[in-house]
């Protein structure tokens, strides 16, 4: 949201994590020591077992939870040095469930934080105006709704308006999508990596969900007890070479077939088109997925695609070459 005149445009923050560690007071360790460097701009999602220390991770950012050890610093400044509450003016939060004010009309809850903030009226009606509409809600028919007459796919997308409202400098999303159907949240999803090609905020997701994870991280970060990092990679690497026994178990036997999402279907994988019997062929773009790949050739039950690029064909995906790309190390 570069340059956007209600949204003031503020460039999204790296985040460093160094060394911090959680202890509770009655001396449980969720986190013992973790370093992490989260790109401007990046989606990192945590995942692990429950109880590994994910979302107390994800509160020590905004302080909602005090670490005991290490900095974090958002760019470069140190968060333990603001005003908490100032600081969470600069970070967006999203959760499971939303915690919408359930008194307060959609435009109301969305223009939380700018209210706050202290804008005026007219430049909150604006962004929120632009907020719903950036999150697939026509401002004219939900700003006047209550919660309560929304489904859940919608008030999830109220919660990320809200949580965007203010244009922070980091969005921190804690199992954000989880409580809406399946059907509904792979849409969310969807929708979600559009806005975030749009927003381009640096993104901290807490899922248990590992397709979820595959789908939306630019960077996976694998937990184990203790907030201990077993792994911190591209969804492709970490698919493709599990580091430890830890994270090979957890992405589990099928993470073959899962890597196939985030393979791409390029030039180097198809094969010369055969001089004739390929107009009748199934097809798939240049680029798509892997995975996309497959589906069509399982409703199909064809042996090999058409692969185009835009309407032109350049060659072949065979079953073969399919397998040989969802195959571990491969
Ligand atoms: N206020 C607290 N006091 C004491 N222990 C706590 C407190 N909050 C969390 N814990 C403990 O810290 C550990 C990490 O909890 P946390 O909620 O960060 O895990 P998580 O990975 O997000 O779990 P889940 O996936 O189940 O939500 C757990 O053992 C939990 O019981």
């Amino acid at each position: 949201m570069d340059g956007t005149p209600t949204g003031g445009g503020q460039r999204a923050a790296s985040i460093t994590l160094d060394g911090i560690g959680k202890r509770y007071p009655d001396g449980t360790v969720a986190v013992d020591e973790l370093s992490l460097d989260i790109a401007a701009g990046e989606l990192v999602v945590l995942i692990g077992p429950s109880g590994c220390g994910k979302s107390t991770v994800l509160r020590m950012v905004n302080r909602l939870v005090e670490p005991t050890a290490g900095r974090i610093l958002l760019d470069d400044s140190d968060v333990t040095r603001v005003d908490p509450v100032r600081l969470r003016r600069r970070i967006g939060y999203v959760i499971q469930n939303v915690g919408l004010f359930p008194h307060q009309t959609v435009a109301a809850n969305v223009g939380t934080v700018p209210g706050l903030l202290g804008w005026t009226r007219e430049r909150t009606r604006q962004r929120v105006g632009e907020l719903l509409e950036l999150v697939g809600l026509d401002p004219a028919r939900y700003g006047r709704r209550y919660p309560h007459e929304l489904s859940g796919g919608q008030r999830q997308r109220v919660g990320v308006a809200r949580a965007l409202a203010a244009d922070p400098v980091v969005l921190l999303m804690d199992e954000p999508f989880s409580a809406v159907d399946p059907i509904a949240r792979t849409r969310l999803q969807e929708e979600f990596l559009r806005l975030q090609a749009e927003v381009r905020k640096t993104i901290v997701l807490v899922t248990h969900d590992l397709d979820e994870a595959v789908r939306l991280g630019d960077r996976i970060a694998v937990l184990s007890q203790g907030g201990r990092l077993e792994q911190y990679d591209t969804p492709a690497v970490l698919l493709g070479a599990p580091a430890t026994p830890f994270v090979r178990e957890f992405v589990g036997a099928d993470r073959g077939i899962r890597r196939l999402v985030v393979t791409p279907v390029t030039r180097d994988v198809v094969e010369p088109m055969p001089g004739t019997g390929h107009q009748h062929l199934p097809t798939v773009p240049l680029g798509g997925s892997a995975y996309d790949a497959l589906a069509v050739m399982l409703t199909s039950a064809a042996d090999r695609v058409a692969v185009l690029d835009d309407d032109r064909p350049v060659g072949v995906l065979t079953r073969a070459g399919l397998l040989d790309l969802g195959r571990p190390g491969g």
